[in-house]
């Protein structure tokens, strides 16, 4: 047994590599999609079976733990992250991409005790490859050791982002915006894959030297939040306080002075916690 408060790791690598086949079978074939929160939240058949079964095999190993699994949570579940053992599931982060077989699309698990991300894991299906990172034992892609760029300078910097499936005038304007201030800073490019997982990890490589998200949910970025901490990199809300994968906000940079150059330049548009109903800030979409 792991220092993971009982959790094994390589279990749940394997695991994560078994629902993989589920993923990679169907990405060729013709899917049911279904609408959620808006018409560009998608999901299939495949996103909740293969959320049922990580759940279904983790609980079987660890009857006492809990479960904030994305899917779930879209049947009604209630989300709440407390301090007993939790695990983040998100069963297809890319799943627009999953349904247009564009080739990036990730199993996203993450292990919480306290609150306190104990380790995390994104396997990119398609890629192979496998993001790791423990508390406290550095971040591997397919047992290789991770480490971000470190740039210092934005004007030198790939920066990662995603549209996400917010349509509301005030989110697009100000998404939209946000890359076109950076754009004028200026930086050497701005990127999206379309998997806010996969995104995080490119900062874990040193690939891409930050990424910034509003909108997203816990499950999207709790697994690479701590690969991109343990790569050396750093994690932080886009207002600049401490990173809290619930408040729906996050950068995660090669080094403090560029995430802190990021929190300056972008705004966030309204969005309710991943933890609070009908928090009254007026948004629409996602919610
Ligand atoms: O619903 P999914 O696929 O689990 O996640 C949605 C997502 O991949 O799409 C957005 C980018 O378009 C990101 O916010 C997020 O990571
Ligand atoms: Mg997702
Ligand atoms: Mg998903």
């Amino acid at each position: 047994m792991s220092r993971t408060s009982g959790a094994h790791t390589p279990d749940t690598h394997l695991c994560v590599l078994l629902q993989s086949e589920v993923v990679l079978s169907a990405f060729q074939q013709h899917k049911e999609v279904k609408l959620k929160s808006s018409p560009a939240d998608l999901v299939t058949e495949t996103d909740q079976r293969v959320e049922k079964i990580l759940i279904s095999a983790i609980r079987n190993r660890y009857p006492q733990h809990r479960f904030i699994g994305e899917e779930s949570v879209a049947a009604g579940e209630h989300l709440e992250l407390t301090d007993s053992p939790t695990w983040i599931i998100d069963p297809i982060d890319g799943t627009v991409n999953f349904v247009h077989r564009f080739p990036f699309v990730a199993i996203s698990i993450a292990f919480t005790v306290n609150r306190q991300t104990q380790f995390g894991i994104v396997y990119s299906c398609v890629e192979d490859k496998l993001f790791y990172a423990q508390r406290g034992g550095g971040a591997f892609l397919n047992g290789e050791p991770l480490h971000a760029s470190g740039q210092q300078d934005i004007s030198r910097c790939v920066v990662v982002t995603e549209i996400g499936a917010e349509r509301d005038d005030v989110a697009l304007s100000t998404m939209t915006s946000n890359i076109r201030r950076l754009l004028q800073l200026p930086v050497h490019g701005v990127r999206a894959l379309g998997t806010a997982a996969v995104d995080m990890c490119q900062v874990a490589t040193g690939g891409a030297d930050a990424y910034y998200h509003i909108g997203m949910h816990c499950w999207d970025i709790a697994a690479s939040a701590i690969i991109v901490q343990e790569a050396g990199g750093v994690v932080m809300d886009t207002d600049g306080s401490e990173f809290d994968m619930m408040s729906r906000r996050v950068i995660a940079a090669s080094s403090a002075a560029v995430a802190d150059r990021i929190a300056q330049v972008i705004q966030a548009f309204p969005c309710c916690r991943d933890d609070e109903d009908n928090c009254g800030c007026g948004a629409t979409g996602v919610n």
